[in-house]
């Protein structure tokens, strides 16, 4: 394998869809500390909005493997982490390339400027994948070079622009994916399919989007309960789509203290929320492609089940696949014909 700037920002890449969706508001970012032999320092990602964006994670775990100190581990707030290196870099960063997904954020928000910690770091270079389309963030490269730190952008551009999918949506002012799980066999039915781990990315999920929609069918057989309690999340309201008006009240869905429940045959309550989430099956799929901003496919070891999407003529471009537990997971979006 060649190892070469795409195979530094590709770890940065692969990083950061851990955290895709998780992050919201924020984009999902991640970030990659190179060493002067080409050794791999950190590859980091920013996790949670509010929380150190992917620069500051992985230059606190560069610091660490250049020196041993574990004190800079014990900082968790992106501030102490910025004061921590500005005052004991020694220029320890001089021959450290940084390959970041995003173009570093210029601006003092809720966290610090990257581009100004990197600036007073004196790192060599920075290898930027998309620049940011966020006014208020942008100019990261400008602050970058105006501090003579080498800058190289449009690194796998395409790949780090489709990381940023989600967040372009929610600045729109929407996002939605739709999710389910299935098994070799393209089977989505018959109880549990998923991993214990992709059950919990799942509930990460739930606790992150503001609403959930569900077929009608699925909560008279599942009976779910569609919460976030494997972390200890909040549960995000619900709409079940149905030609239905009336459900059992005994269902767990409906029990959940401080949630709004919704049924109707159309998807005109979207226009309240931001950030949703579909958990469905094939008739559901149909019914909301129109609207859909990216696909969430959690794919089981299994075979088995009965019902599988099936008379549907689609194609879906891969934009990330990774391991969940025993499970493959997949982002798409809708292949271009
Ligand atoms: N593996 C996974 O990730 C998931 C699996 N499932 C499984 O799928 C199965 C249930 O599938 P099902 O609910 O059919 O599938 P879908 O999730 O595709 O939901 C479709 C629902 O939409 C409603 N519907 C159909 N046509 C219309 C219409 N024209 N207007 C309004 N509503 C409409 C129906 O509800 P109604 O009949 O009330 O009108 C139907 O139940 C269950 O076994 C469940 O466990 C479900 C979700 C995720
Ligand atoms: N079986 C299955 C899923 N099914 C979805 O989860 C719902 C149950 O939620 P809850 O009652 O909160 O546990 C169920 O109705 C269906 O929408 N999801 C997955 O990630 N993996 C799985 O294997």
């Amino acid at each position: 394998m060649e190892i070469d700037h795409n195979f530094y920002m590709n770890l940065a890449l692969q990083e950061a869809w851990k955290y895709q969706v998780l992050t919201y508001p924020n984009p999902a970012v991640g970030c990659c500390v190179v060493g002067k032999h080409g050794e791999i320092l950190a590859v980091e990602a920013h996790h949670k909005a509010g929380e150190p964006h992917a620069e500051v994670n992985a230059l606190q775990k560069a610091y660490y493997q250049l020196t041993n100190n574990s004190e800079i581990l014990e900082l968790f707030t992106s501030h102490d982490i910025h004061t921590f290196l500005i005052k004991n870099h020694n220029n320890l960063f001089n021959e450290c390339s940084v390959y970041t997904t995003l173009e570093p954020c210029s601006h003092v928000g809720k966290t610090p400027s990257c581009a100004n910690l990197l600036s007073s770091l004196g790192v060599k270079k920075v290898y930027v994948g998309a620049n940011d389309f966020n006014e208020e963030a942008a100019q990261g490269n400008e602050i970058l070079q105006n501090n003579n730190i080498e800058v190289e952008t449009q690194v796998l551009e395409k790949e780090c622009s489709d990381l940023l999918l989600p967040f372009k949506n929610y600045i729109k002012g929407r996002f939605v994916f739709f999710k389910w799980a299935q098994r070799l066999n393209g089977t989505f039915d018959q109880g549990s399919i998923s991993s214990a781990e992709s059950k919990k990315q799942v509930h990460l999920m739930r606790d992150k989007c503001d609403l959930l929609i569900i077929g009608g069918n699925t909560v008279r057989i599942d009976r779910p309960t569609l919460d976030a309690r494997l972390v200890n999340g909040k549960a995000p309201d619900v709409l079940i789509i149905s030609r239905e008006k009336e459900f059992d009240k005994n269902i767990p869905l409906f029990g959940i203290e401080n949630r709004k429940v919704f049924i109707a045959d159309n998807f005109d309550v979207m226009k309240h929320y931001k950030n949703i989430m579909i958990e469905g099956g094939d008739i559901l799929y149909e019914l909301t492609k129109d609207f859909v901003d990216l696909y969430l496919c959690y794919l089981a070891p299994k075979i088995g089940g009965e019902r599988a999407f099936k008379n549907i003529d689609d194609e879906l471009e891969i934009l990330n696949a990774d391991k969940a537990g025993e499970d493959i997971i997949m982002w798409m979006k809708k292949a271009q014909k």
